[in-house]
């Protein structure tokens, strides 16, 4: 991140207020929050709300410098494609998206991390992991080595990922869960908070238990 950077999040949640201490961490702020949400507050101190994309228009508007800008999606849970589409629409207003890694957090040299991509602290992004882009690696969350993550996985805290693990685009994996080496789980499924997944998962469903058990489709 550039000393100083200048952020704007979309998502006034608890997540933006974990991406908020992170930004002020690194040295930079946030000067914007936006939310699709008509009746959301902004929930950090000082900082303004903007509602949809109207509000975002307004706000670029009346921005005098729009130098040095970044942008993220603060949007948890299992909504990877929500954080995507942001990204797809800050770039299309020069808003640079780039990711953001945690000083506690480790993250080898070897890792790749696509842009927007986020590793808060405690987490461990091991030796050749790929990661696409919007990516979540959640507190004290890790990717082993050689994991590879397509765009918009969330992995919830304390999660892990052992080696060579492939997931799709859109997974979200709870809090605390577990995905044995070598498992391939497909696009848009959900891992319950303490799973244990011994073997590969289809696209589009939801799993919990140990060992993991699909309970629903998506
Ligand atoms: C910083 C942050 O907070 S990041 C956010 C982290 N969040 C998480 O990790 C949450 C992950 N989500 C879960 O674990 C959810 O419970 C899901 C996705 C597995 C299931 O959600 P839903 O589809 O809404 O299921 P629902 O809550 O209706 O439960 C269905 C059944 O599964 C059971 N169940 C739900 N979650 C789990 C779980 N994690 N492990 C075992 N059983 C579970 C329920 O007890 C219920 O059982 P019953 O039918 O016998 O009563």
């Amino acid at each position: 991140m550039a000393e100083c950077a200048r952020y704007v999040l979309w998502g006034s949640s608890g997540h933006a207020k974990v991406l908020a201490s992170l930004i002020a961490l690194c040295g930079g702020k946030v000067v914007a929050l936006f939310d699709n949400n008509p009746n959301a507050v902004s929930v950090i101190p000082g900082v303004p709300l903007y509602v949809a994309k109207e509000g975002f228009a307004r706000w670029y508007e009346g921005e005098q410098d729009r130098t040095n800008l970044y942008g993220l999606a603060a949007i948890g849970g299992a909504h990877g494609r929500d954080r995507l589409a942001v990204h797809e629409y800050f770039r299309m207003h020069n808003v640079r998206v780039e990711p953001l890694v945690h000083p506690h957090a480790s993250v080898c040299q070897t890792a790749l991390l696509g842009p927007g991509t986020q590793v808060l602290a405690g987490a461990v992004v091991a030796s050749d992991a790929h990661l696409g882009e919007a990516c979540i690696v959640n507190h004290r969350a890790a990717a082993d080595h050689e994991c590879v993550l397509g765009d918009g996985v969330h992995l919830a805290p304390g999660a892990t990922l052992c080696g060579c693990v492939k997931i799709g685009n859109n997974v979200m994996i709870g809090a605390g869960a577990v995905v044995l080496p070598r498992v391939t789980i497909g696009e848009n499924t959900v891992v319950g908070a303490g799973a244990v997944v011994t073997r590969d998962l289809p696209t589009g469903v939801v799993v919990a238990g140990n060992p993991a058990r699909i309970i629903r489709n998506i």
